[in-house]
């Protein structure tokens, strides 16, 4: 499949013009939700069956035969950053939020009380890292996504460009939840600061310096579809 018109403001930073009504975004999310969805539940499977040998063997052999379906129409390269004419961005293939991406939690992220950023998620079997806790890379990519979303509250995409992540205790597997807010601006650079939280309290602390890409001044999302 070609790609729609792409806007290029530097290399690898491009936003991809997808003209298409709230009606079609609908009906896409309708499609590929519960599809998705249904992968991330393969994921957890794979690492969790307890069935034979022969029948791991016959499960390779149907989901080879469903990639191999998957594969005869494909777009070119990764998903990209897509937006409407109304300029709704669609991260569709975010490896945190991205709708279509099964490796993403995904995370839904909604506002704060302090005019930052709030997400609950549930972390299965796929995140681990030491027995029975959540990977620290995993907690590190997370924050990394959530501080990011946080400094991009005028609309305009901000790149993390220093990050540092202070492990307090070990994050069991199961819900989370990650809080993040500005807590300084000067001109293009934000500072934000966030905490991750499970069951018994906050388990890691992150602070980090985002910057507005010289290139994306002036290029706000209205909203952010996920
Ligand atoms: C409603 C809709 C919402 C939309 C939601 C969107 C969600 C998006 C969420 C996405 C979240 C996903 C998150 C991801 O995964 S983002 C992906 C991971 N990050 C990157 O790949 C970033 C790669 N680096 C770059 O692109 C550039 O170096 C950036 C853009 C960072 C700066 O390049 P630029 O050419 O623009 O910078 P400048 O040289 O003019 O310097 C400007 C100022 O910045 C200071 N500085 C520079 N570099 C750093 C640094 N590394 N740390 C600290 N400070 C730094 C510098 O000293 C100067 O300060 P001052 O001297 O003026 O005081």
């Amino acid at each position: 499949m070609s790609r729609p018109e792409t806007d290029s403001p530097g290399a690898g930073m491009e936003f991809t013009l997808e003209d298409i009504s709230d009606e079609e975004i609908m009906r896409r999310r309708a499609l590929y939700e519960p599809f998705t969805d249904s992968v991330r539940d393969l994921i957890d499977a794979v690492i969790r069956t307890e069935v034979d040998d022969a029948t791991v063997r016959q499960a390779q052999a149907e989901i080879a035969g469903v990639v191999q379906r998957l594969r005869t129409q494909q777009m070119d390269g990764a998903y990209g950053v897509r937006y409407t004419a109304d300029k709704k961005g669609m991260a569709w293939g975010n490896a945190v939020i991205g709708l279509r991406n099964a490796i993403a939690p995904p995370l839904v992220l909604r506002p704060g009380d302090d005019g930052g950023v709030v997400t609950d998620a549930t972390l299965g079997a796929a995140y681990e890292g030491p027995s029975g806790l959540v990977h620290g890379g995993v907690c590190a990519m997370l924050f990394d996504h959530v501080l990011g979303e946080a400094a991009s509250v005028d609309g305009i995409p901000c790149f993390t460009g220093t990050i540092s992540v202070r492990y307090l205790r070990p994050t069991p597997l199961g819900p989370i939840r990650i809080d993040a807010a500005i807590s300084g601006r000067d001109g293009r650079k934000k500072i934000v600061r966030g905490t991750l939280s499970g069951p018994d309290g906050v388990t890691a602390e992150a602070e980090g310096i985002f910057i507005v890409p010289r290139e994306f001044e002036g290029q706000a999302f209205s909203s952010w579809v996920s």
